[in-house]
């Protein structure tokens, strides 16, 4: 076996016509066919259970503000200073608990399911104050969104975005502060408050532009390496893909495309069959639709059926959102007798037949992303 990158001699223009595709003249013949034999030998297939632990896209959580320090009574006492005066200081206020978006944490799975803040300090002598809690922050990945109940209160989709989910009880007065003219002595002083609860549901919406919907195998992964720099894994078997891959397709107008390689779905996704209905979660929160096809199977269209069915299943309307369907393996032989037919069911301008393997007719898909993308953009900026 021969790594993919011994074999490419440098950055060489596969696409002559679109050199304007940064990633595409990055692209490699050989990856495809490499990749395909990583596939770990005697790796035994997940069950579907297990599947499903590997990415946590939402999360409940308890958050409770630390608890605010007592307020201290007490009297300065000196020699020969008999009556000082009150002196007991104020209790630390608690500390906040806080969600950051950090671009390193890529899944809901480091989040716990209560967070406790940590608590300020008592007040004490001598006028002291309590030392306050520190903040707590708890990291999630960029793109969640903060739900209490069914009211979404905070939408954290950029990195460094912060959102207080509790804040800490403010710290109790000490005696000293209630020290006045026509009371010398007090020794009132009152207790931390307690911190702030709250159950929070944290849940992943993935920030793509493009979603790429297939079956298990279609070449989902192999695709997304051929025109992006993310570096998801490719094998012949299915569900190799067991969480969502984001890659960035930069092209000419410095503009940015975010194409999602999403786990494969098979008939009764909706119902939570295979990885279920976790993924079609994420296919709602994409702009547009790649359906990517496997050409080389038996009645290519069926899949494009099968899938458009189960997202109209998992919600209404899904299935209708802007897409292109995307005839992949079109370098093997049975593959290309299949095209016009699927061609003639779908419509010539809705099928992209093209070889993640080889390069061939990438460029297509290129051109053809950036003409939804920039649809999407004239929408948004209409609204
Ligand atoms: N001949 C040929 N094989 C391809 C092509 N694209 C992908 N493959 C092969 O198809 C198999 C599956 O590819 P993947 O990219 O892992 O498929 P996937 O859709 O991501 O699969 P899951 O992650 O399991 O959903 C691998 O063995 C690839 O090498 C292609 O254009 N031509
Ligand atoms: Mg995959």
């Amino acid at each position: 076996m021969v790594p993919s990158r011994l074999l490419s001699v440098g950055p060489r223009p596969l696409l002559g016509s679109v050199g304007h595709w940064t990633q595409v003249r990055l692209l490699s013949a050989s990856c495809a066919d490499c990749a395909k034999h990583q596939e770990p030998p005697g790796k035994k297939l997940l069950s579907e259970k297990k599947l499903k632990k590997h990415f946590v896209d939402h999360r409940r959580v308890l958050v409770r503000g630390g608890r605010g320090g007592d307020g201290a009574s007490c009297f300065h006492s000196e020699p020969r200073k008999e009556f000082g005066g009150p002196d007991g200081g104020d209790g630390g206020n608690g500390g906040h608990v806080v969600l950051r978006a950090d671009q390193q944490v890529k899944s809901l799975s480091s989040v716990l399911s209560r967070y406790q803040g940590s608590h300020g300090e008592a007040g004490g002598r001598k006028n002291c104050s309590g030392r306050s809690g520190t903040l707590l922050y708890v990291l999630v990945p960029v793109g969640t969104l903060v739900k209490e109940g069914n009211k979404v209160v905070a939408d954290l989709s950029c990195p460094g975005d912060e959102y207080v989910a509790a804040l800490g009880g403010a710290g109790g007065k000490g005696n000293r502060f209630f020290l006045a003219n026509d009371n010398r002595a007090p020794v009132t002083c009152t207790p931390g408050q307690p911190g702030q609860e709250r159950v929070l549901f944290l849940e992943l919406k993935m920030v793509a532009h493009a979603g790429m919907v297939g079956f298990p195998n279609a070449g989902k992964s192999s695709l997304l390496r051929a025109i992006s720099n993310a570096r998801p894994t490719v094998a012949s078997y299915p569900f190799t893909t067991l969480k969502p891959h984001v890659g960035i397709v930069h092209c000419e107008d410095h503009q940015q495309i975010a194409v999602a390689d999403i786990p494969g779905i098979i008939r009764g996704a909706h119902q939570n069959r295979g990885l279920g209905s976790t993924f079609l979660r994420h296919i709602e929160r994409c702009r547009f639709l790649l359906f990517i096809v496997d050409l080389s199977e038996p009645e290519p269209w069926t899949q494009v059926e099968d899938l458009k069915f189960e997202l109209e299943k998992y919600e209404a309307g899904l299935s209708e959102r802007p897409h292109v369907v995307v005839a992949n393996k079109i370098d093997l032989p049975q593959a290309r007798a299949a095209l016009p037919q699927l061609r003639a069911r779908l419509g010539p301008s809705t099928v992209i037949a093209l070889s993640a393997a080889t390069g061939e007719n990438l460029e297509e898909l290129l051109l053809r992303l950036q003409e939804l993308h920039s649809r999407h953009v004239a929408a948004e900026f209409r609204w």
